[in-house]
């Protein structure tokens, strides 16, 4: 390896990555990001599962796929530009009982999202998400997705557009909202190329009350696609909303028309017109928060991101640090690469000592070694374990990726900042537990900080269930440490606390004034003896 990258270096091929790469790990965002792009492989979220494949119903009469963008919809529809409040907020979690939010869709919807459900994951960022994967598993464009929204932890104000509503006030709710009229013709068209009007729901509407009932807004209700204007405009269209016998119904038939189709043309006109419309509305649709939420820049697929599965003292002399390298690749590049990191040490070693940092990965080979996400993206992934000398540890790593044909390599280094390892407070992984609902968390903490008289503490997410909502509630409660036995240059602290089983998913940091451990998993703990050390 090292000669491949001298050769490479001598022959002048070293890539440095531009220092504009946005990205630094890590980042709060990394788990929204994750559940974007990791849906299928070797390490999979599978969050496209629940509509895989696009005909996905819990029932034969319902559309998963369907009820996932219709969920953004009404989370979003009350938001008051003026006020800046509503929008996507999960308020919808409170408001199921509503009439003008009838039907299966939202419970649905939330009942899915739940399983993800995080303090790094909010209701709202998890709607946002199911919508565009929704559309961008059935066909339809890539929506930018955007992150950072809060949850709602309250109802908030009526107003979901409803079809027996006039079009004067349907322009009024959504100029409210902050849309003109060609918006909301294109926000409702696209929003009705997938799924339909369910009889139990709707019947005055389908003229059939029965369960199984459901009448498709056009012609292709699983596919993403511009048909819900094709049709429209070609009078074959079978969109009840637009020809119901009780013409007060027809909603979209008034909106599809407000601008004397200007905007149905258009969106009529080719599929890559339709997606590129309907990517743009969709987008402002989710994006529409509160006043109060900054949402970041789109995510977008990281190049090179680390994972840290465990960063701990093995014993007195040594720290182990087992983790994965996730690479982003394509299908000519992913047999054809390698991947070294070079750690940096805390402290330099000894006058005449000598140290190795290189650190070779191994690719994984479990489903090829790859992970992939529903807009082509591929990743491979690449495990190591090493150990480093407590006596100058470790404050983080460098990556280098070699193209093995050609030795030409790119340096990845974190914007510059090299992919940060703070020492000062290991999870003891092997060393916490739960039994029954007792959880241990132990943490090595550097004796410097510890004899400072700085509390080390466990921040526990509880999650509780809530009235009035199916999305369950979380709260940080605090778990103080109780300090232990000395090893080297750390000092363990223990931290206990109750876990009744809802809570068996959540995650926690371990808090040492500025040092933290962040969001570590709780899910394992069951599974393991707290290990003497
Ligand atoms: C004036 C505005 C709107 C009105 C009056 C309206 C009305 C309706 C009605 C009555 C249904 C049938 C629900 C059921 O039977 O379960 C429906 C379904 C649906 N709506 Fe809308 N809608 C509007 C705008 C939108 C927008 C903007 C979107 C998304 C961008 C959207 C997405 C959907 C979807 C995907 C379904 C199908 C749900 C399923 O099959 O389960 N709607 N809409």
């Amino acid at each position: 390896m090292k000669v491949i990258a001298l050769a490479a270096a001598q022959m002048g091929m070293l890539n440095m990555l531009p220092a504009t790469a946005e990205y630094v790990w890590p980042s709060i965002h990394d788990r929204m990001e994750d559940l974007l792009v990791l849906q299928g492989g070797y390490i999979r979220e599978g969050f496209v599962d629940g509509v895989a494949p696009c005909t996905r119903s819990p029932s034969p009469e319902r559309q998963t796929a369907a009820e996932w963008i219709r969920t953004a919809f009404h989370d979003m529809a009350t938001y008051d530009k003026a006020t800046g409040t509503g929008g996507l907020d999960a308020s919808i979690q409170f408001e199921t009982d509503r009439s003008e939010n009838a039907g299966d869709a939202f419970n649905g919807t939330l009942s899915f999202t739940n399983n993800y459900f995080s303090v790094r994951s909010s209701s709202a960022d998890l709607i946002a998400l199911a919508m565009v994967v929704a559309i961008g598993n059935c066909g339809g464009p890539k929506i930018p997705l955007r992150v950072g929204r809060k949850d709602a932890t309250e109802g908030g104000v009526l107003g979901v557009p409803e079809p027996q509503q006039d079009l004067e006030t349907h322009k009024q709710k959504f100029a409210k909202a902050g849309f003109n009229t060609e918006d909301m013709i294109a926000m409702v068209a696209c929003g009705h190329t997938m799924g339909g009007v369910h009889g139990k729901t709707f019947p005055e509407i389908t003229e059939n009350s029965n369960v199984s009932n459901v009448v498709h807004f056009d012609s292709s209700e699983t596919n993403f696609d511009r048909k819900v204007a094709t049709e429209y405009l070609d009078g074959t269209t079978q969109n009840p909303l637009v020809v119901a016998n009780n013409d007060t119904l027809n909603s979209d038939k008034r909106i599809f028309a407000a601008d004397n189709n200007v905007t149905m043309k258009a969106l009529a006109s080719d599929e890559k017109t339709f997606n590129s419309m309907c990517s743009d509305i969709l987008a402002r649709m989710i994006d529409t928060v509160p006043s109060t939420v900054t949402l970041t820049e789109p995510l977008e697929p990281i190049s090179l991101k680390p994972y840290i599965t465990s960063f701990a003292l093995t014993n007195a002399s040594h720290i182990t640090v087992n983790g994965r390298i996730r690479l982003q690749t394509t299908l000519e590049r992913v047999s054809d690469e390698s991947v070294t990191l070079t750690y940096i040490p805390r402290s330099e070693p000894g006058a005449n000592a000598t140290l190795d940092t290189t650190i070779t990965t191994i690719p994984g080979t479990f489903q090829g070694g790859t992970s992939g996400g529903i807009f082509g993206e591929m990743f491979k992934w690449y495990e190591f374990s090493f150990a480093v000398p407590t006596s100058t540890s470790i404050k983080g790593f460098n990556a280098t990726v070699t193209r093995v044909s050609t030795g030409e390599q790119t340096h990845y280094d974190n914007a510059g900042h090299g992919y940060p390892l703070d020492d000062t407070v290991l999870y003891q992984d092997a060393q916490s537990c739960r039994v029954d609902n007792d959880a241990t968390i132990v943490a090595a903490v550097r004796k410097s900080v510890v004899d400072a008289g700085t509390p080390v503490n466990v921040s526990m997410a509880r999650m509780y269930n809530k009235q009035g909502t199916i999305v369950p509630a979380i709260e940080m409660e605090e778990w103080k440490g109780e300090v232990g036995k000395t090893v080297g240059d750390w000092v363990f602290v223990t931290m206990k606390g109750t876990q009744e089983p809802v809570s068996w998913g959540t995650h926690f940091d371990i808090v040492a004034g500025a040092h933290k451990v962040e969001y570590q998993g709780t899910n394992g703990l069951g599974s393991k003896q707290c290990a003497e050390f």
